[in-house]
């Protein structure tokens, strides 16, 4: 299993208060599956996602991605390796993409998109003509000495796409990408993401509110119960589906009593 999540809990403590975000969530992701966080709004799709990322730490449970324990101790041998900058294991292993883009405004599309390997010092020849090609595939050549104020919302959220996959990383977490755009932007993305995650095999977890979002996008869904997050139902899209790129899914005779079903399990949650 690529992504490994164990009995994972986790409780936010402020001074005054113990909000419990997620309770006992155990689930895996195969190798270049996609899959979707679906739950009512403040379950912990968001909080599940950092953790994943490695940027909070749970209070309880385990997460593993290919095998490799997150927050575990290092071993000496491993710490050697990173010290002499050969362990490449965990630069790149995760890329973030936001519902906003994130794009530097005083930095110019290539010097963005160039960013993450320049922190990861893995900015080579090599690897800034694939980020650059591409940018060219995704159809955004020719922008690359424009602002971020120069593009449409579309279009940048397109350069952010390219930022998070040109380091290449092993895991895509996509927390609601698509949601600040207008319908037939999102659409298109929707469509360039999904291609693109395919051709080059990767790894995603996506967080979304749309359950027709999440059913055109996934090979699984995962349906969250109200906060404390709980894995209430695990969705698996049909073959016939998962095959399709998200609009022809849309148009397919088994996405609306899909789409029906998941819409009365989250009605029958948010009622509670
Ligand atoms: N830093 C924090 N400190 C305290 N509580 C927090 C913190 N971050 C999130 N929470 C709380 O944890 C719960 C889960 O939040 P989270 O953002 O993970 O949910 P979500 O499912 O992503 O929500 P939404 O769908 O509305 O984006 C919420 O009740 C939220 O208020």
């Amino acid at each position: 299993m690529f992504l490994v999540i164990d009995r994972l809990s986790h409780t936010y403590f402020t001074k005054t208060t113990a909000v419990t975000a997620l309770a006992e969530v155990s689930l895996s992701v195969e190798k270049g599956e996609f899959v979707s966080f679906l739950g009512p709004s403040g379950c912990g799709k968001t909080t599940l996602l950092s953790i994943i990322a490695g940027l909070i730490q749970p209070t309880e449970g385990k997460v593993f991605i290919e095998g490799e324990p997150l927050w575990a101790q290092e071993t000496s041998a491993k710490a050697a390796r990173r010290a002499a900058g050969s362990d490449l294991s965990t630069r790149g292993a995760v890329g973030y993409m936001l519902q906003q883009d994130y794009l530097f405004p005083w930095k110019t599309i290539e010097e963005n998109i160039l960013l993450g390997l320049k922190i990861t010092g893995t900015l080579t020849a090599e690897t800034k003509e694939r980020a650059l090609a591409l940018l060219a595939e995704i159809g955004l050549d020719g922008v690359e000495s424009y602002y971020p104020s120069q593009l449409s919302g579309g279009m940048r959220q397109r350069a952010a796409l390219v930022r998070t996959l040109a380091t290449d990383p092993k895991l895509l977490l996509l927390d609601e990408p698509f949601s600040a755009l207008d319908q037939q932007t999102k659409l298109k993305l929707e469509e360039l993401v999904w291609k693109t995650l395919k051709q080059y095999e990767k790894t995603a977890v996506l967080v979304t509110h749309d359950i027709e979002e999440a059913i055109a996008m996934s090979d699984r869904i995962f349906l969250f119960s109200r906060r404390p997050g709980r894995l209430v139902r695990t969705f698996i899209i049909p073959e016939e589906l998962r095959h399709c790129p998200p609009f022809a899914a849309r148009q397919h005779p088994t996405f609306s009593p899909l789409f029906q079903s998941i819409w009365k399990e989250m009605e029958a949650l948010e009622s509670v």
